[in-house]
């Protein structure tokens, strides 16, 4: 399986050469970004030296049709609504890491990104990739979820199907590392305003929230709307949520362990955490795991999740490979069963 990679000097990109080069089944063809052409990637990266030594290219997509199986766009939204549509004309096998190809009603995208949407006709197109939902698909065009979508709806996913807990109580707190944010420095990404602080951003506005909610829904139709709030913290990689909601009926903690470790039974990826334990950044950073805590609260009747994960892997780069192996008819794990970074 070859494969293209463009926006690979960005830090998904690089996940996706790191996860790459180890995945037994695929060749990386070629690298392309938009103002590296012609450097060699481990000039710019020396992590990379004898690693990956190919030199970036121009973005030409029918030379990568001819030369390649499939083209990973790890390139900022907007970006890949444009660099997408040869690919699509051509059902040329893609997988997206931006939001560009996931919110499916009109109008949508416009409102949450603030910019033009792609043609709605190629919106319809792509699947979206939660993973662990799309055994056995046939789609070879992919919209990657966003970081924070991947976390809430892995943990709600059982109790939202189950039809749990009441549809108008759901509350999303998460808080996310700097790398989610991309390798171009902002002000507020600046290491004074970052390292030793912690902020509120987005409020009320993240473009994560419609997506959230656009797959809820189809798990449970009453749900009209989600309490969804981000914080940036001075880490580099890992995204952990806070997840509340109210039940219907009482229950047990161990009634809750049980109702998630037999849904994830068979899913590699996502690791339920015994009855007490809940999980931290440090146990998921550099993999592909997903970890989810569950408690209950008799007296407010709240269940808590709390959900860690890698922004960089399971919230883009990983996932993404989940989906070519689910693509290609490989085992879903194929190249991705590496340990985490500890410590
Ligand atoms: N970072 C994260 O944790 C997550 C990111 N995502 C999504 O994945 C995508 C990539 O994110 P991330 O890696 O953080 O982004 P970065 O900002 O780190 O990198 C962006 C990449 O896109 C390239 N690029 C930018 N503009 C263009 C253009 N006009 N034409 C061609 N290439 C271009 C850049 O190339 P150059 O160096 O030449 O400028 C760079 O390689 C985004 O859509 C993001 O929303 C999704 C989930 C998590
Ligand atoms: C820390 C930080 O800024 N994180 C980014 C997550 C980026 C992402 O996943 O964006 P897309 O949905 O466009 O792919 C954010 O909150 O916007």
């Amino acid at each position: 399986m070859k494969v293209a990679i463009i926006g690979v000097t960005g830090y998904s990109g690089l996940e996706l050469i790191r996860l790459l080069s180890q995945h037994p089944e695929v060749i990386i063809q070629s690298l392309h970004s938009q103002s590296m052409v012609h450097h060699k990637i481990s000039d710019i990266y020396p992590h990379l030296q004898n690693c990956c030594e190919l030199m970036i290219k121009e973005i030409e997509p029918a030379t990568i049709m001819e030369e390649t199986d499939l083209v990973f766009l790890a390139t900022p939204s907007g970006v890949s609504a444009t660099l997408a549509q040869p690919f699509i004309e051509a059902d040329f096998p893609l997988i997206d890491l931006s939001g560009d190809f996931r919110l499916k009603t009109e109008g949508s995208y416009e409102k949450w990104y603030g910019k033009e949407a792609a043609p709605i006709d190629s919106i319809l197109k792509a699947e979206y990739g939660l993973g662990e939902e799309r055994q056995n698909s046939q789609a070879n065009f992919i919209a990657n979820p966003g970081c924070y979508a991947t976390g809430a709806l892995l943990s709600l996913a059982p109790l939202v199907k189950a039809k749990m807990i009441q549809p108008d109580s759901i509350i999303i707190d998460g808080k996310s590392g700097l790398s989610g944010a991309g390798k171009v420095p902002s002000t507020s990404s600046h290491a004074v305003s970052v390292m030793g602080n912690m902020t509120v951003y987005k409020m009320n506005q993240h473009q994560h929230t419609p997506e959230i909610l656009q797959q809820l829904q189809q798990w449970n139709a009453n749900i009209e709307a989600i309490q969804f709030t981000t914080s940036l913290i001075p880490v580099t990689r890992g995204i952990l949520l806070t997840i509340y909601a109210k039940v219907n009926e009482e229950l047990t903690e161990e009634a809750l362990v049980e109702l998630y470790t037999s849904y994830y039974r068979e899913k590699a990826f996502v690791r339920v955490q015994p009855v007490g334990v809940y999980p931290d950044l440090k146990q998921v950073q550099g993999s592909n795991y997903c970890d989810i805590g569950l408690a209950y609260n008799s007296e407010t009747r709240l269940i808590t999740l709390v959900c860690t994960l890698d922004n960089l892997v399971k919230g883009a780069a990983g996932q993404a490979v989940q989906n070519l192996n689910i693509m290609c008819g490989f085992p879903e794990e194929l190249g991705l069963i590496n340990s985490p970074v500890f410590p």
